[in-house]
This record gives C-alpha cells, sequence and structure tokens, in this order.
C-alpha cells in the first residue's frame, strides 16, 4: 500500500526550513565587483560629508556681517583678495570688506559665511585690484553647503542584507570602502532527474522532452542571489541518483533536484532521503502546483526536491528555497514581498489546497491588478515567462470572482517581506 502523505500548510512548511540556522558568511571584494551584492554589515559613514563648509554656486564667499546695508540703492563693495576653484584652498585671511572669488566645490574660507552668486555680483578693476559690488544682505548660511548636512560620522546609512545599487556604489566610494563586506554567495547545487530528459542542443525524440528545469532554477537561484553548482541530469535509477546526491552535498551549501519526489514508481529521491539518513521536513504541502515538494536535511544542509513538472518547481523554489538562500545573504526581510491585488478573472471553481496562481501585475487607477499569465496547470511552461507575481488563492470551499482583492507576491522585488503567511 502507498504511503499516505499528510500536506501541511504553506507557513508551516516554510517555518520548517527557516528555523534551520543556516548562517551566510561575510568575504571582502573590490567596490568594483560589489553592485548587486548584498551588504552583510551596517554601511557605516565613516567620516561627515562633505567634510568640509563649501561652495554651492559659483561666486564670492565673503562675510555676511559685511551685507548688512547692502540694497538696491546701495551697493557694498569688497575687494577680491583670492580666486579659488574646487580642490583648492585660501590661505588668505578674508577681513571687512573682503571677498574671495569662488568656484562650486571649493573649501569656505574660514571668516566667510555665505556665497554671493556670480550672477547678482557686478565685478570691476581698480587701480590694478579687484572688486565686487552687491545689492543685498545676505544672512549666515546663504548659499553655504555644511559639513555634515549630506551624512554625519557614524551614522548607519543602509542596513546590512541590502542589495547593492547604485545609489549604494556612490555611497561606498564617497566614504572610501575600496573593499566591501558582503554576503558570501550560497553555492546551490543543482541536479535535474528524470531518464526523459534531453539537452537542449538535443533533437527531440519520441518520449523524450528538454530539460527546461535546469536553465530556469538555475535563473531563479541567481536572481535570488546565490551562486549555481550545476551537477548535470541524472536518469531515473536508484544507485545512479543515490551516488549523485550524496557526492554532490559534499561541495555546496544546498542541494537543489528536480524531479523523482512523488509516489511513482521511478520516484526515487525520498528512498534516496532515507537510505542518506536525511530528516525529512514536509513531503507533502497543502498547495497547488508544487505540492509535492519535498525538503530533507542532512548535517545541516538543506535538500530541496522539487517537483519535476515545471510550475511546480518554479513556484517551489520560490517558495522555500529563496526566502533560506535570502537569510544566508544578510536580509531581514528574506520572503517574497506581500501586496494587494485586484483579481481580473473568475476563478470560480473551489480548490482544497491553496494555489499559486502565476500572474502578470499591472498597474490600474493606482492599484495592482493581477491576471493570470498563461494556463493554471503544474505541468504547464509558457505561463511563467509573463510571471512577475504569484497571486494567492487560499484554499477553501469557495471561488473567487473578477473585482475581488487577493494578496499577491511580488518575484522581481529585492525588498522582501519579513513574513508574508
Ligand atoms: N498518483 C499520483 N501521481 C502524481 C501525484 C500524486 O500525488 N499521485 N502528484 C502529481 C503532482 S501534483 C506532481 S507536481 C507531479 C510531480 O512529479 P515528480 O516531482 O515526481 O516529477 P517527475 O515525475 O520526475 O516529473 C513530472 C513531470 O515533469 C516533467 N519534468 C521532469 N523534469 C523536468 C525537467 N528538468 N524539465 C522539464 N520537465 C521536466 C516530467 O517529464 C513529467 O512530465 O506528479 C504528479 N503525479
Ligand atoms: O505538486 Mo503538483 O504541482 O501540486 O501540481
Ligand atoms: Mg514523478
Amino acid at each position: 500500500m502507498l504511503e499516505k502523505r499528510k500536506p501541511i500548510p504553506v507557513g508551516e512548511a516554510v517555518k520548517r526550513i527557516m528555523f534551520h540556522e543556516i548562517h551566510g558568511q561575510t568575504e571582502h571584494v573590490s567596490i568594483n565587483e560589489s553592485y548587486g551584492r548584498y551588504l552583510s554589515e551596517d554601511l557605516v559613514a565613516t567620516s561627515d560629508v562633505p567634510h568640509f563648509d563649501r561652495a554651492p554656486y559659483d561666486g564670492f564667499a565673503v562675510r555676511t556681517i559685511d551685507t548688512i546695508d547692502a540694497a538696491q540703492t546701495n551697493p557694498v563693495e569688497f575687494e577680491v583678495i583670492d580666486h579659488i576653484g574646487a580642490g583648492m584652498v585660501t590661505d588668505k585671511e578674508v577681513g571687512a570688506f573682503q571677498a574671495v572669488r569662488i568656484m562650486t566645490g571649493a573649501q569656505m574660507p574660514i571668516e566667510c559665511d555665505a556665497v554671493v552668486m556670480l550672477e547678482l555680483a557686478k565685478a570691476f578693476e581698480r587701480d590694478g585690484k579687484n572688486y565686487i559690488s552687491i545689492k543685498r544682505a545676505y544672512k549666515p548660511g546663504d548659499n553655504v553647503s555644511y559639513r555634515g548636512e549630506d551624512a554625519k560620522e557614524g551614522d548607519i546609512l543602509i542596513k546590512k542584507g541590502t542589495k547593492i545599487n547604485p545609489g549604494i556604489q556612490a555611497i561606498l566610494a564617497t566614504f572610501g570602502y575600496a573593499e566591501v563586506p558582503v554576503a558570501k554567495k550560497p553555492i546551490v547545487g543543482l541536479y535535474a532527474t528524470g531518464t526523459e530528459l534531453l539537452d537542449v542542443f538535443d533533437q527531440l525524440e519520441p518520449g523524450k522532452i528538454r530539460n527546461s528545469n535546469s536553465y530556469m532554477i538555475a535563473a531563479q537561484i541567481e536572481r535570488a542571489g546565490a551562486k549555481v553548482h550545476y551537477f548535470g541530469q541524472l536518469p531515473d535509477e536508484f544507485d545512479t541518483c543515490y551516488e549523485a546526491v550524496k557526492n554532490a552535498l559534499i561541495n555546496v551549501d544546498m542541494l537543489i533536484t528536480t524531479g523523482g519526489v512523488s509516489v511513482g514508481d521511478y520516484d526515487y529521491l525520498p528512498a534516496i532521503y532515507e537510505k542518506l539518513g536525511a530528516e525529512v521536513l514536509f513531503n507533502k504541502v497543502a498547495m497547488r502546483p508544487g505540492s509535492v515538494t519535498t525538503v530533507a536535511q542532512l548535517e545541516g544542509k538543506l535538500l530541496f526536491g522539487l517537483s519535476g513538472n515545471p510550475s511546480a518547481c518554479y513556484v517551489g523554489f520560490e517558495l522555500f528555497a529563496r526566502p533560506i538562500i535570502r537569510k544566508m545573504l544578510a536580509s531581514e526581510k528574506p520572503h517574497l514581498r506581500k501586496e494587494k491585488a485586484i483579481l481580473s478573472v473568475d476563478f470560480l471553481k473551489a480548490n482544497p489546497f491553496t494555489r499559486f496562481v502565476r500572474s502578470a501585475l499591472t498597474v490600474s487607477e493606482g492599484r495592482f491588478v493581477a491576471s493570470p499569465s498563461g494556463l493554471d496547470k503544474s505541468n504547464i511552461i509558457m505561463s511563467l515567462a509573463g510571471a512577475n507575481s504569484l497571486m494567492i488563492l487560499p484554499g477553501g470551499t469557495r471561488g473567487f470572482e473578477a473585482g475581488s482583492e487577493v494578496d499577491i507576491l511580488m518575484l522581481e522585488d529585492f525588498d522582501g517581506s519579513e513574513w508574508p503567511w
């Protein structure tokens, strides 16, 4: 008699995986290689920015005290005693009714507390000396970019676990992070199982199909921020698969297999986990697709037995493997980001299991609208290309009508969520 599997709720399954104390490691990479990686430490300001008061305009640095009486009817004259550009510092002391011609980015002379823009000063020469006259008064700080206005030394600017974007690259350079502490990419091993599998360069043969899961999952692993170690394809033979899985585990942080996890005569993964002495965390989840997803652990390493059916495989990865990868990448929000959307079509047939419908999310009148991106069956491949989200239709006795509000999980988002279940 066939073993009867007991389905557990998705949240419970995710919890059993996340319970595992698998922590990522830090490595230091050159700033040139850090774009797209995940910070493994909070990013701290190592100095004030800017670290000196500076001119934000091309003009003249003055002492505001000397400008008090300036007005349209009362121009006030200043002798221009120096001329500095960005990167230069004056060595002159600026006295009463004196000014320094200063360009954007240059350090303010210490005696000066405002900048008169070039356009608002009338420059002239008298007796071989340079002068300006101005027709309005200035307040201390007018047109000055102050030390620390952008960031203060010691500020925590970016939390660890954040994906490094172009703006963070600028921050890293500003603070002298030539070497950046990033989370080491977990190495995720990958095997596709199935005697029916051809490779991408093979011609089609009767009964055989090209292996698409490997290429799909490899991309999902990379999208999640980890590194793929692809071991290849395996035929449905117990001994071959057993040896391959056992040896692969040595070289990786976790192992993903696709196919062979259900109850069929050639589905060997359950027996392989048993022979390995691995602890099975679950082998049936109350979800569609991906109900047969099986996860086990051996000596602290997780083995993800994803379904062979492409859509089930895809969803299983996103719900179960992605969050633990993100956790290893120091994320505090490792799960898919959850939002609300309006359902665009009827799903009137009730399903006892919670469905994750591959969906295309669009925005209409300021609200997300979710539409299925293709056929909603677990063996379907074509619906995956247009899916930027998974619509969650909770299991139960009722269907869902177009126009109702549903939860969706976003697939292309990097913020994530703490716990969407
Ligand atoms: N009697 C039952 N039959 C099935 C059950 C069940 O509960 N009782 N579950 C069904 C569900 S649900 C799913 S999902 C599949 C899961 O099957 P497996 O994970 O064991 O995967 P396979 O049997 O190896 O293959 C299933 C399907 O997917 C194709 N496949 C496999 N690998 C790839 C690949 N790398 N690229 C593209 N397509 C792949 C394979 O050819 C099969 O068509 O079981 C149901 N059956
Ligand atoms: O695991 Mo199967 O995908 O439920 O459809
Ligand atoms: Mg099978």
